[in-house]
C-alpha cells in the first residue's frame, strides 16, 4: 500500500489539523493508540522532523506497514533526545485541551440557551390557546426540547471524556519522558538529568553559591570486586549503594548515576558542614553493610566507596568546572587512600 500524506506548508492551526490527521490516520492504518506512537504520528503530519517524515514514508509504502516496532524505533531515534520536538507536542496537546475545553463551553451554553427558548414557546402555547391539536402540537415542542437538553448533555460528556483522554495521554507522555532521565541498572536518575538539574539549580543560586554543592562518589576498588565476585553481583552492589542513598535522602537532594560505578548527589539549601556531615554518614553506612552474594551466601567483604565535595562559585563559575572541582576532590580522597570525604577546599591527606 502506498500512502503519501500531505504535509501542511502553513495552516492557521497547524497542530489541531494535525491532531485530527492522526486519529484519522490510526483508524486507516489500525494504529495503537499509545502516547509513544501518538508523538510519532503528530510529528510526522507536523513535518518539522524530516528525517522521521522520510522513514515513515518508506515504512507507509512497505507492504508490512507500520506498526508499535516502528513506533518505537522512531520515537528514541529522533524524538527521545529532541528537546524541541517534544516542547511541541507538549504545546500542541496543551493547545488541544484548551481548544476543547473552549467548544464544550460555547456548545453547551448555546444548547441550553435553544432549550430554554422552545421552553418558553410551549408555555406560550399552552396558556393561550385550547385547542387539541394546538396541545399535541405543544408537547412536541416540549419533548424535542427535552431531547435537545439530554442530548447536549451527552455530547458535553462525551466531549469531555475525549478531554480527558488527552490528559490522560499527556500525562503518560510526560511520563515516558521521566523514564529517559532514569538510569535502568538503579532506578536513579541518569546523566542527562544531572546535566538539566544542574543545569537549572546554578541559575537558581548564583546568588547564593554557597548553599549548591555536589558530592561525587565512587565505590573502591570495584574492578577488583568485579573480578572477584563477578560482574552481576557487581551490578548487585551498585543498586544496593543507590538504594542506600536514597534512603538516607535528605529533602534538599537528588541523587543520580554519573556512569559506571560513580555517582553525584547534588544539595542545594545547604552548607559546606552538613554537606560534609552527609558523604560521611553514607560512607560509614555503606562501610557498616555486611552484603553476601545471592548464589551461595558468600559474604562480599567490606565495601567502600570515596567522595569528594564541590561548592559552586556563583555566575563565574561554570558547571564542568563546578563538576571537576567535586572529581579532583574524589580523587584526592583516593589518593589518601580511600574510604574517606575531601571537599575542594582539603588540600592535602592529614
Ligand atoms: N558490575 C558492574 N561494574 C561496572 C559497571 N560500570 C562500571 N563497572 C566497573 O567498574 C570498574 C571501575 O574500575 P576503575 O575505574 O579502575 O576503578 P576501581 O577499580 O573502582 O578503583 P578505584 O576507583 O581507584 O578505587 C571497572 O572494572 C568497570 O568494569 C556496571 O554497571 N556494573
Amino acid at each position: 500500500m502506498t500512502v503519501k500524506y500531505d504535509l501542511l506548508q502553513d495552516p492557521n492551526d497547524k497542530a489541531e489539523r494535525a491532531f485530527e490527521q492522526v486519529l484519522e490516520a490510526f483508524k486507516t492504518h489500525h494504529v495503537n493508540p499509545t502516547p509513544l506512537n501518538f508523538a510519532v504520528w503528530y510529528t510526522y503530519f507536523r513535518g518539522n522532523e524530516p528525517r522521521l517524515r522520510e522513514e515513515m514514508e518508506t515504512i507507509l509504502a512497505d507492504s508490512f506497514g507500520y506498526s508499535d516496532r516502528y513506533g518505537k524505533e522512531l520515537f528514541n531515534k529522533y524524538l527521545l533526545d529532541n528537546d524541541d520536538a517534544m516542547a511541541e507536542l507538549d504545546r500542541a496537546i496543551r493547545h488541544l485541551i484548551n481548544s476543547i475545553a473552549k467548544k464544550i463551553e460555547q456548545l453547551a451554553q448555546r444548547l441550553d440557551q435553544q432549550t430554554q427558548k422552545l421552553e418558553s414557546c410551549t408555555v406560550k402555547l399552552k396558556e393561550d390557546l385550547q385547542p387539541d391539536e394546538l396541545k399535541v402540537v405543544a408537547q412536541t415542542v416540549l419533548e424535542t426540547a427535552q431531547t435537545l437538553k439530554h442530548d447536549s448533555l451527552e455530547f458535553e460528556q462525551n466531549l469531555l471524556t475525549s478531554a480527558q483522554e488527552i490528559q490522560r495521554l499527556r500525562k503518560e507522555l510526560i511520563e515516558a519522558r521521566a523514564m529517559s532521565t532514569q538510569d535502568e541498572l538503579t532506578g536513579l536518575q541518569n546523566r542527562r538529568a544531572f546535566n538539566e538539574t544542574l543545569a537549572q539549580l546554578t541559575v537558581d543560586y548564583e546568588d547564593r553559591p554557597e548553599r549548591l554543592h555536589l558530592i561525587m562518589t565512587d565505590i573502591d576498588h570495584f574492578k577488583k570486586f568485579n573480578d572477584t565476585f563477578g560482574h552481576l553481583t557487581g551490578d548487585s552492589v551498585l543498586r544496593f549503594f543507590s538504594k542506600l542513598i536514597l534512603k538516607t535522602q535528605g529533602e534538599n537532594e537528588a541523587a543520580f548515576r554519573y556512569g559506571g560505578e560513580e555517582f553525584a548527589i547534588v544539595l542545594w539549601d545547604s552548607s559546606l558542614e552538613d554537606v560534609r556531615a552527609r558523604a560521611q554518614a553514607l560512607r560509614e553506612k555503606l562501610q557498616e553493610a555486611h552484603l553476601k552474594r545471592k548464589t551461595d551466601q558468600k559474604p562480599l567483604g567490606t565495601i567502600t566507596a570515596s567522595f569528594g565535595i564541590g561548592e559552586f562559585k556563583g555566575p563565574e563559575d561554570t558547571i564542568e568546572a563546578f563538576i571537576e572541582r567535586a572529581d579532583k576532590a574524589l580523587y584526592l580522597a583516593k589518593k589518601c587512600g580511600r574510604n574517606q570525604v575531601k571537599t575542594e577546599f582539603d588540600q592535602g591527606c592529614g
